[in-house]
């Protein structure tokens, strides 16, 4: 029977179970195994690593077995036993410490965004973040709410940095920010306190998280005190022209709708809002990542 079902059936199965998957990356990540096996001499076995980790040994053995079948994991038999080593996936991106490591970032994906995805049919039919059901706290002030505990805080802000380890250098290559001598990447509260005079603002992941009327604002602010000739770099996730892909732009745009205040955008609609406060010349370009640019000059 199942058989007969064909490819509509295997893709709900992928779609249904996605969320298993992203969890046992979570869990493995959240309990240390891949710095286990990247600082053990030798493969470990799975009475080995569940005493290490102090966790059940049937639990571990199934955790093992999975991140084999994901890749994550490659097993070996010796002396009869299976014996378990990161492959070179885990050992680039999973352990702790690696220059290209993306662990912060999915502890983060694990232990917020994850919670908040839980109320996402909520979040769409109130239009809103859901830090309240989530972890019973208000968002009206929304970076009151991301940065609720300083190790929250902490892990939020390592877990940004993972992926421009990655990223960072194509997205800064986009365009030539040689005419820019003075590059001011943004801090204090930009929508309150005296900007600083500058010949280039890089805002990268920052309009994501606004509304339209809350990026108005600060591109205008960002207009007035840059100096003329000068631009804005914005670097964000861009949306196909029908905002209908990708689909990696699609879901972090519902991750902005469960998170934040703001959205993905069509690279129209950074237009719409870089013009009307001033900025000319607006040139997007798709960089083939994750993060794209789009340059604009007063
Ligand atoms: C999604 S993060 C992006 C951070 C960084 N630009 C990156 O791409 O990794 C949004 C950033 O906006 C900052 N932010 C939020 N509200 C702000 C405000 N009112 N003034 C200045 N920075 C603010 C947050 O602290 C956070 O670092």
């Amino acid at each position: 029977m199942c058989s007969q079902e064909g490819e509509g059936y295997s893709l709900l199965k992928e779609y249904a179970n996605g969320f298993m998957v992203s969890q046992v990356l979570f869990a493995a990540c959240e309990l240390g195994v891949f710095e286990l096996l990247a600082e053990a001499l030798e493969p470990l076995d799975s009475a080995a690593v569940s005493s290490h980790l102090g966790s059940s040994p049937q639990g571990t053995e199934l955790l093992l077995n999975t991140c084999v079948s994901l890749k994550l994991l490659q097993a070996d038999v010796r002396g009869g036993k299976a014996v378990y080593a990161n492959t070179e996936l885990a050992s680039t991106y999973l352990v702790r410490g690696s220059p290209r490591s993306q662990r912060d970032m999915l502890l983060y994906a694990g232990r917020t965004a994850y919670v908040c995805w839980r109320h996402l049919a909520e979040a769409v039919r109130e239009g809103r973040n859901q830090y309240l059901k989530a972890f019973g706290i208000p968002s009206e002030e929304l970076f009151s709410a991301i940065y609720r505990s300083e190790d929250e805080r902490l892990q939020f802000m390592q877990g940004l940095q993972d992926v421009w380890r990655l990223e960072g250098a194509t997205v800064l290559a986009a365009f030539d920010l040689s005419p820019f001598p003075l590059i001011c990447d943004l801090g204090g509260d930009f929508f309150k306190d005296a900007l600083p005079e500058a010949d280039l603002y890089i805002l990268a992941r920052v309009l994501h998280d606004w509304t339209d009327a809350k990026c108005s604002h600060l591109l205008q602010r960002v207009y007035r005190a840059c100096r003329t000739g000068g631009g804005i770099l914005v670097i964000e996730s861009l949306l196909d022209t029908d905002g209908r892909g990708p689909l990696t732009t699609l879901l972090y745009s519902l991750n902005m709708l469960v998170q934040t205040e703001g959205r993905e955008r069509t690279p129209a609609e950074y237009r719409a809002l870089l013009g009307p406060a001033g900025f000319r010349d607006v040139r997007c370009r798709r960089t083939g990542g994750t993060y794209d640019a789009v340059l604009a000059r007063k």
